[in-house]
C-alpha cells in the first residue's frame, strides 16, 4: 500500500503549521523527514496516520495492505511508551489481544518478531531490565507484530545514546533487508536520514512547506559509517537545513 498526500495544508488556529504538502510514500521504502524545529514534521506523521484531518488537500491510501494486516498505519515513537507491568512478550501480546487473536497464532507472532529483532531471549523480562537500545527494539517488534502497511517513525531513536544508535541503525537496515517495510521516519538526525532512506523529505521552517525531496539509490547495507557518498549527502543536506534551521532558531527567540 502506498501513501499519497497531495496539496496537505494544515493550522492551528491563526498558526499556519503546513503548507502545500504533495508527497507520494511508495510500497517498501524509507522515506526521511528532516526539517527545523517547530516545521511541522510530527504533525504531518499525525496527519498521514489519521490522528487529525488536514485543514485542506488530501491523504490517501492507495492499494491494500499486505495479507494479515491488523493495523495498516502504527507509531513507533521515541519514549518507547512499554507498559512497565508487562513482559516483552506481554506488551508485544498486548496488540494482538486488542484484535482478538488466538493466543497460539498470538504467540507464533510473537516469536517470529523477537527473533527478527534480536530479542527472543528477552521475552520473559520487564522493561525496566532492558536497556534503552532494547526498549526501542521491543517498541519495534510490537510494530512490526501488526503486520503493518507503513510504520510511523517520529524520532525513534534520539532518546539513545550515539552508540546505541548506529547498533540500532544496523538492525534496522538488517530488518528491512531481510524483509523490506515502508516508513515514514521522522528524525533531526540527518546521519540517520542517509543512513535510513531511500528518500529524504526536506522542510523549510514553519510553515512546513517541501524544499526539496533528495533521492539515494545507493543500497541501505552498503552505507556503513564513513562512506564518501553519504557524507556527500549528509553536507549537502545541511546546506539546505542550514538558513532555516538559523531562521527558525530566531524565531522561536523572539516568540
Ligand atoms: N495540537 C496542537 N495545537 C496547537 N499547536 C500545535 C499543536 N501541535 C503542534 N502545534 C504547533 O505546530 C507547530 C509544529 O509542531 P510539530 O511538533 O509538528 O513540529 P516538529 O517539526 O515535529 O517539531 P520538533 O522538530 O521540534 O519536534 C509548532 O509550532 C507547534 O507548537
Amino acid at each position: 500500500m502506498d501513501i499519497r498526500l497531495s496539496g496537505v495544508s494544515h493550522r492551528y488556529d491563526q498558526t499556519e503549521v503546513l503548507r502545500d504538502i504533495s508527497l507520494e510514500i511508495p510500497s517498501g521504502k524509507i522515506v526521511c523527514i528532516v526539517g527545523p524545529s517547530g516545521c511541522g514534521k510530527s504533525t504531518l506523521l499525525r496527519l498521514i496516520g489519521g490522528l487529525e484531518q488536514p485543514s485542506a488537500g488530501e491523504i490517501l491510501q492507495v492499494g491494500t495492505p499486505p495479507t494479515d494486516c491488523l493495523n495498516p498505519l502504527t507509531y513507533v515513537f521515541q519514549d518507547f511508551a512499554l507498559l512497565p507491568w508487562r513482559t516483552v512478550h506481554g506488551n508485544i501480546s498486548l496488540v494482538l489481544e486488542d484484535h482478538g487473536i488466538p493466543s497460539q497464532d498470538a504467540d507464533d507472532i510473537i516469536q517470529n518478531v523477537l527473533a527478527r529483532t534480536k530479542l527472543s531471549d528477552f521475552a520473559k523480562a520487564l522493561p525496566k531490565q532492558l536497556s534503552g537500545g532494547m526498549k526501542q527494539r521491543v517498541a519495534i517488534a510490537r510494530a512490526l507484530a501488526v503486520n503493518p502497511a507503513v510504520m510511523l517513525m517520529d524520532e525513534p531513536l534520539s532518546a539513545l545514546d550515539s552508540q546505541t544508535r548506529e547498533l540500532l541503525m544496523d538492525d534496522l537496515v538488517n530488518l528491512w533487508t531481510r524483509t523490506p517495510f515502508t516508513a515514514v521516519y521522522v528524525t533531526h538526525n540527518l546521519a540517520e536520514a542517509v543512513r535510513l532512506g531511500h528518500s529524504i523529505v526536506v522542510m523549510s521552517r514553519r510553515p512546513g512547506e517541501i524544499r526539496e525531496i533528495v533521492h539515494l539509490d545507493q543500497p541501505l547495507e552498503q552505507r556503513g559509517l564513513g562512506n564518501v557518498e553519504m557524507e556527500e549527502k549528509q553536507k549537502y543536506l545541511w546546506q539546505l537545513m542550514r538558513e532555516e534551521a538559523q531562521a527558525a532558531d530566531a524565531e522561536l527567540i523572539h516568540v
